[in-house]
This record gives C-alpha cells, sequence and structure tokens, in this order.
C-alpha cells in the first residue's frame, strides 16, 4: 500500500510548531504528529494540505511552501510525507476530531514521540534556509570576521568554516574566534576539517567532505551537535541517511567557479535526487539567496553558497 500524506508544520509569530497527538487506536497510534491526513484523488497537494487542516483543526491556510518530502516503509505501508510550512492561516486551530495539541519549539522536540518517518522533518525545522560557506580572506582574520560579522547582520544562521589552505594552528585561531562571532547572535558554526582538528575547537558541528563521509561507519561529533555531509549522487545521499546525519550538501547545481570541472546536475537533476533522500538537502552551486524559492519547489531545504552569500 503506498500513501501520499499532506501533512502541515504551523508555525506561529515564535517560530513555534503546532503538533497534534494521534489517536491510540490508529497506525502509529499514541505518537505526536504534524497535523495532516492522505491527499484524495484528483487533488493538488495544496488543496489536500488546505482540506485537511480544515477537517482536522478548523483554520484556513493562507500562505504555504513546501517544506520536504520523505518516503518512509512502514512494512505495512509505504507513506509519503509531503510537508509544507504554514506561515499565515486564518482561524485558531482546535482539536475538532478531539486530538490534543501542543505547541513545540522545533529544538525542543524529541524524536521518539514522534514517528520514525519524522525525523528529517524535525531536522528540517531545525534548519535555516540559507547556509553560507565561508570565502575569501581566511588567512586575513580581521577582515575575514568583518566579513562574518555582515553576513550575520544580514541574517545568516547556519555557517560552514571552510579555510582548506590553513594551517592547523591558523584554522583552530580561525574557528575559536568565528564561533565567538556566531554565539553573539545564536548562529551556528560547522566545522569543515579533519575530524581531528574539527574536535579540538568550539563548534556547533561538523561539515564532511563526500570522502569522509563514505569512509565513515556511524555519525560522528556529540550527541546535541549539527552534522552534515557534501553530495553528489545518489550513493552519497543515501549514506548520509543511513548515517543518520541531520543535513545534505547536493552540487554542483549550476556551473560553478569553485568547481569548474564538474557536471551540473541542473533543477532537473537536483529534483530527482532529492526526491529519494531521506534527509533535508540544501541546492550548492552557483546559486545565490534569490533561488531559495526554486529550492524549496524542487524539495530542497534552500540554498547553500559560497560566492552567493559571503558577503564582497
Ligand atoms: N499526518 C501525519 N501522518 C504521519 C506523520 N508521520 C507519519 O509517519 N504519518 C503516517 O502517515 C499516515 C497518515 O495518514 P492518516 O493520518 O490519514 O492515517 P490514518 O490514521 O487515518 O490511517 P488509517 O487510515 O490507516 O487508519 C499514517 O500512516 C501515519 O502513521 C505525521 O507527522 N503526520
Amino acid at each position: 500500500m503506498r500513501i501520499h500524506v499532506m501533512a502541515g508544520a504551523i508555525a506561529d509569530v515564535d517560530g513555534r510548531i503546532l503538533v497534534a497527538r494521534r489517536p491510540d487506536h490508529v497506525h502509529q497510534g499514541g505518537l505526536w504528529e504534524f497535523p495532516g491526513g492522505k491527499l484524495e484523488p484528483g487533488e493538488t497537494p495544496e488543496q489536500g494540505l488546505s482540506r485537511e487542516l480544515r477537517e482536522e483543526l478548523g483554520i484556513e491556510v493562507e500562505a504555504s511552501r513546501p517544506l520536504i518530502r520523505i518516503h518512509h516503509d512502514y512494512g505495512d505501508r509505504h507513506v509519503l510525507l509531503d510537508v509544507h510550512r504554514v506561515d499565515a492561516y486564518s482561524g485558531t486551530p482546535v482539536g475538532r476530531e478531539g486530538q490534543p495539541l501542543a505547541w513545540e519549539r522545533p529544538d525542543a522536540m524529541d524524536a521518539a514521540r514522534f514517528p520514525a518517518a519524522d525525523r528529517p522533518i524535525i531536522n528540517a525545522l531545525r534548519l535555516p534556509e540559507r547556509l553560507m560557506i565561508t570565502g575569501e580572506d581566511p588567512t586575513q582574520p580581521h577582515v575575514f570576521l568583518a566579513r562574518l560579522e555582515r553576513a550575520l547582520a544580514d541574517g545568516i544562521r547556519l555557517v560552514q568554516l571552510r579555510a582548506h589552505r590553513l594551517s592547523d594552528d591558523a584554522f583552530r585561531d580561525l574557528a575559536t574566534r568565528a564561533y565567538a562571532v556566531c554565539e553573539q547572535v545564536g548562529a551556528r558554526l560547522l566545522i569543515n576539517r579533519g575530524l581531528d582538528v574539527a574536535g579540538q575547537v568550539p563548534r556547533h558541528g561538523i561539515h564532511l567532505g563526500s570522502g569522509q563521509l563514505m569512509a565513515l561507519s556511524s555519525k560522528p561529533g556529540c550527541a546535541d551537535e549539527l552534522v552534515g555531509a557534501s553530495c553528489h549522487d545518489l550513493g552519497q545521499l543515501t549514506r548520509a541517511a543511513e548515517l543518520g546525519l541531520d543535513y545534505a550538501l547536493l552540487s554542483p547545481v549550476k556551473p560553478t567557479l569553485s568547481h569548474p570541472d564538474a557536471a551540473p546536475l541542473g533543477w532537473d537533476g537536483f529534483t530527482a535526487l532529492v526526491e529519494q533522500a531521506a534527509l533535508p538537502v540544501y541546492a550548492l552551486g552557483g546559486l545565490s539567496a534569490s533561488d531559495c524559492a526554486e529550492s524549496f519547489r524542487r524539495g530542497g531545504q534552500g540554498i547553500a553558497a559560497i560566492r552567493g552569500l559571503w558577503p564582497a
């Protein structure tokens, strides 16, 4: 049995998300879920989402966008969870089928209280739409940190520190200072370096290269840190999901100066791979913030970029 389920991640002004408790007697009963239900024949995803949220909660969706699509095999059924983020609606949500409701911050959600398929959805809710990879000037820390501060002032909240040309000592110094700058505004810093050096610096997470990813047999780092990886094909995306990583970057979507010899996937190639991935995937390669909406339409988490985001 294959079913296409529309679910809403309904946000309030503080960024909390509405969750509902499934009745005890149904599939995955007693667990918490993102409200929704099965798409009916002939409905568009948006129509199905609106109908489900009207029926279950008594609200009218006014603005939504795709968040993530997850295929999950429960053994007795194959579910496609097609989750949209709802940022505007009218009415006040009530559990019209008697289901208890709660507003939860994504960071506070306990994945064990949700169906197994929901883990990547919770990760998607914890991640912003732009992931900035640091660019020029790592050998001039003052200039570099001033650029980083400008990006944070522009709202960047997830930063991958990439500075392969630096010595280990210089990298450790830069990472320590970049971490302090990120902490001041509540942004998170991901370290892209060998795991030995990454383990020695303050950080909010680790970013793995595709070679590192394929050499690992378990998720590195501490339980509460973000871990993601660079991917270029389905085998790498599958490995990233199997290891339980929090996100992947998939590249190159468009031609890019940093990897001029790599054949671009194009948006269609990106879409086809993301559809088979069981984790949030950022589009990377020749993109800028104006490509975020296209990434959402294509099933992506948003965009990652060096040139497109690192301030001039
Ligand atoms: N709405 C919703 N469904 C989810 C989530 N996670 C998840 O695995 N599902 C699964 O997606 C399906 C949702 O369809 P539904 O809500 O109409 O299912 P149901 O209880 O009526 O199932 P039934 O018709 O077999 O009794 C269920 O199999 C449910 O376990 C989630 O976060 N929200």
